[in-house]
């Protein structure tokens, strides 16, 4: 168990400051709720995945899962970092596209990619598409033979491995709607139909076992059951995996009760086991890759708030309303995830009070911290919840008719607006109305 003030930075003034900026000056500028991202965290995040690698001089490419925090700016920052992404959808390739990441250096996931996109994808000539099931496989086989081009792929596999985290973000055991299932068969047949396909480029095999997850076990056992699946797939069809993709999942730390290995340390696991197994079954040492997406951004960003009204129920709890919520942060309805909140501007002052900080959706759910140790607070103070910068601001929504917040980035002391606040006036872009 770690203090909860590790989770933030503070200035001489005594404020949190992020990226070398005061909160409060942030706030002043930008307004709240804000995004406040420590670019120079992310950076540094990037160059120890990077590092362990080069370390180890192992073959590898890190690739940023930018649904963790798909923006211009991320996609700019992780081009210029020389890492790869990968994405999920036609909007997030337009992005990716539009944010300067090469092309080769992208990657397609996804359970039900539509034909369009799968189209986009070959048309864009990006690095590789990571192919989920048969009907996904056969489509972008017509595609493939329709232009008469080749595609890189890779298959993915649901290795059957649970790993130790929230249901709804584990993804590798077998009745995982992600993947081929190696135990049926499916996966092995896959191969094969992807080995006779001279459009298909197999470059290698995909997994990953999900999110948030803190035990290392889970990802030696993947990793011992992919080093076998290539073993067997090198003795059955004489494939020769050039990359092993053993995706992302990285935990990061959100309360001061969280306490996640070093995300250097899990890889360095990844490495020395597929290395061992590999040398054990005489196989050619593929590269390895992996995709953090929280492990990069997540605990980058901080969401700073204003309190607005607060509640006391005698004998039950007190309520602290803010002036986002569900809206920009839908993790804790969803998942039960839980967080931190501290005072921007005395984030070290004696915490007087437990109370539960809300947002202002019409939603009894609409929770941000239960139980949240706090100084007194007044309207208008500055209320500051770390560790928000994956699936905040990508899951955000339009509820209520609430502008998603701005994004800014922070380092060195300077900050610059990434993502403008949203008008009302853009939340009805897309509406036509009856009355022409
Ligand atoms: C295929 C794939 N790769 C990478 C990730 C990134 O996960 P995380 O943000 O937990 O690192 C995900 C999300 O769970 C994923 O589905
Ligand atoms: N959205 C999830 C992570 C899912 C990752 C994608 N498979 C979260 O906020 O924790």
């Amino acid at each position: 168990m770690t203090n909860r003030l590790d989770l933030v930075d503070t200035n001489a003034a005594g404020h949190i400051a992020i990226g070398g900026v005061d909160a409060l000056k942030l706030t002043q500028q930008y307004g709240t709720p804000l995004i406040a991202y420590d670019t120079g965290a992310i950076r540094r995040q990037i160059r120890s995945f990077q590092r362990v690698f080069e370390d180890l001089n192992i073959a590898h490419r890190v690739v940023y899962a930018s649904k963790a925090f798909s923006s211009l700016a991320m996609y700019q920052l992780a081009a210029e970092s020389n890492i790869g992404c990968d994405v999920v959808s036609g909007g997030e390739l337009y992005a990716a596209l539009k944010g300067g990441m090469r092309p080769e250096m992208i990657e397609f996931h996804g359970n039900n990619k539509l034909p369009h996109e799968l189209e986009y994808a070959v048309d864009a000539q990006i690095g590789c598409i990571v192919v989920d099931n048969f009907q996904e496989l056969h489509t972008l086989q017509a595609i493939l033979a329709d232009r008469q081009q080749t595609m890189r792929v890779m298959l993915r596999v649901a290795p059957g491995i649970l790993a130790e985290t929230h249901e709804y973000i584990s993804t590798g055991q077998e009745k995982s709607k992600f993947g081929f299932d190696i135990r049926s068969g499916q996966a092995a047949r896959a191969l094969q139909e992807m080995l006779a396909d001279d459009h298909l480029d197999v470059i290698g095999v995909h997994c990953h076992i999900g999110s948030q997850i803190f035990d290392v076990q889970g990802f030696i056992g993947a990793a011992k059951k992919m080093a076998l699946l290539l073993r067997d797939w090198n003795q059955e069809f004489g494939f020769d995996a050039q990359v092993l993709n053993l995706g992302g999942g990285f935990g990061i730390k959100y309360t001061g009760e969280d306490d996640p290995l070093p995300a250097e340390e899990f890889v360095k696991t990844i490495i020395e086991v597929v290395e061992y197994k590999v040398n054990k079954y005489h196989l050619q040492m593929p590269a390895i890759w992996v995709e953090p997406g929280r492990a990069l951004v997540g605990d980058a960003a901080t969401t700073l708030y204003t309190i607005g009204s607060s509640k006391h129920v005698a004998g039950v709890c007190d309520y602290i309303s803010v002036d986002g919520g569900m809206g920009d942060n839908i993790r804790p309805a969803l998942y039960h995830a839980k967080y931190e909140a501290l005072l921007a501007d005395r984030p070290h002052a004696e915490n007087t009070q437990v109370a539960t900080v809300v947002g202002k959706y019409c939603e009894s759910g609409d929770i941000l911290v239960e139980d949240c140790p706090l100084p007194p607070t007044h309207p208008g103070d500055v209320l500051a919840v770390p560790a928000t910068g994956a699936y905040g601001y990508t899951m955000a929504s339009n509820y209520n008719r609430n502008p998603r917040p701005a994004v800014v980035f922070c380092e060195n002391g300077e900050s610059r607006l990434v993502i403008r606040r949203e008008t009302y006036a853009d939340m009805l872009r897309c509406e036509v109305g009856i009355a022409q």
